[in-house]
């Protein structure tokens, strides 16, 4: 193991794991990105990929943020995309400037996926740039702040590399789930066995804390979610806390968001995740009521409320952490990430009432 500076701010690491804190930790999902203007500084100079492939870019990037928000984020993201594991699997991926991702060449019929896919995938083969700047950045934050590393969800990985991109419907994915769901489980285990020992690396060269990123979780039915969503992202949990134990090594907080599944709350919390990021359409009461304690929380201001005026953020950012409580088992953050058009100046007044108000209301 890397020998890495002493952390000073261990505030996310303590809330993920339940323990009381002076205030409630914050990070912004997104954090390192387009509604920064140092970044799209950056990308006029490189392409996306080519600076998740460049570590001392990656680490310049992850810690934009940081340096600019100067003491207000309690963490720091690795600057990447969950998109890397379809590319490790052998797919193109290209980052399309205003429009994202596109895949010139996508999974059509289940056959693809013996003809288009590496049969098998050495993490740090394919994605050793990842924990290089894991690693990298690890060292360059100097303990200012945890280091979150992450991963895409099967399912999304799955519906991206069958959609070629964005879509609205996820029609040609979910051909796939009700024509051929065996083929289905197979491509979702394939895709997990590769998630579970990136997460690994990923946690081996540095990373503090690990987030699961489910955005399409909502978009399947609560029936299909337990089918093809959540024996995936639980194997995910298990598996990676099992094989860090069996190597000796302590495992850290991980955090799973699975975008539009409120109907999940109940199942989430019981699959070993520790902290459950939750998006803007479910009530604080609600998802307290349901998760009993046995999580942390995170999240969930929409992340539009961000384009409002300063005295809207600052009432809907006391509203909410009044409803989540701010001493425990809680991380505030966005309900998804935050907007590329959204003014710098706005993040940063969310920022400083996360901890304005996070104080005052656990000195009360
Ligand atoms: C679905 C998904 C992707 N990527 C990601 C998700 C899950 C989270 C979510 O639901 O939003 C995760 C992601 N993508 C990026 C990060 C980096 C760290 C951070 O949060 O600061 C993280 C954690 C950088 C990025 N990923 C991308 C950018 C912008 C790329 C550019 O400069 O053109 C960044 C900074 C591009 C990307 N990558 C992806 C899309 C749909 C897009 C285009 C839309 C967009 O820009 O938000 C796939």
């Amino acid at each position: 193991m890397t020998d890495f500076p002493l952390l000073k701010n261990d505030l996310i690491l303590r809330a993920a794991l339940g323990k009381k804190t002076e205030r409630a930790p914050v990070w912004i999902m997104r954090q390192a990105g387009r509604y920064l203007p140092e970044f799209r500084a950056m990308r006029e100079k490189y392409d996306f990929f080519t600076i998740c492939r460049t570590p001392k870019l990656a680490t310049l990037i992850t810690l934009q943020p940081i340096e600019r928000y100067d003491g207000l984020l309690d963490a720091a993201i690795i600057f990447s995309d969950i998109l890397v594991i379809p590319q490790a699997l052998g797919l193109v991926v290209e980052m399309l400037p205003g429009q994202g991702p596109h895949f010139p060449d996508p999974l059509k019929v289940p056959q693809d996926v013996d003809t288009k896919l590496r049969k098998h995938v050495d993490v740090h083969e394919e994605l050793g740039y990842v924990f290089e700047a894991i690693t990298m950045t690890r060292k360059a934050l100097n303990g200012r702040v945890p280091l979150i590393g992450f991963i895409g969800g099967p399912w999304t990985l799955m519906a991206y590399m069958i959609e070629g991109g964005g879509s609205s419907t996820l029609s040609k994915a979910k051909t796939w789930l009700f024509s051929y769901p065996k083929e289905s489980k197979r491509l979702l285990q394939k895709i997990t066995d590769i998630c579970i020992d990136f997460l690994i690396g990923q946690i081996k060269a540095g990373a503090q804390m690990v987030q699961v990123f489910e955005s399409w979780g909502g978009e399947l039915s609560p029936y299909d979610f337990n089918i093809f969503s959540l024996p995936y992202i639980t194997q995910i949990a298990d598996k990676v806390k099992a094989q860090l134990k069996q190597e000796g090594m302590e495992s850290v907080p991980m955090t799973i968001f699975c975008k539009g599944s409120w109907y999940a709350l109940e199942s989430l919390s019981n699959i070993g995740y520790d902290t459950i990021s939750l998006d803007w359409t479910i009530d604080p009461a609600h998802a307290k009521a349901i998760t009993k304690g046995r999580v942390t929380l995170q999240g969930n201001m929409d992340p539009n409320v961000l384009y409002g005026d300063h005295e809207e953020i600052r009432i809907t950012v006391r509203r909410m952490l009044e409803a989540f409580g701010t001493g425990e088992k809680y991380i505030v953050n966005l309900g998804h990430g935050i907007l590329p058009t959204v003014d710098p100046e706005n993040a940063k007044v969310f920022l400083e009432t996360v901890h304005k108000v996070g104080l005052e209301l656990n000195n009360k």
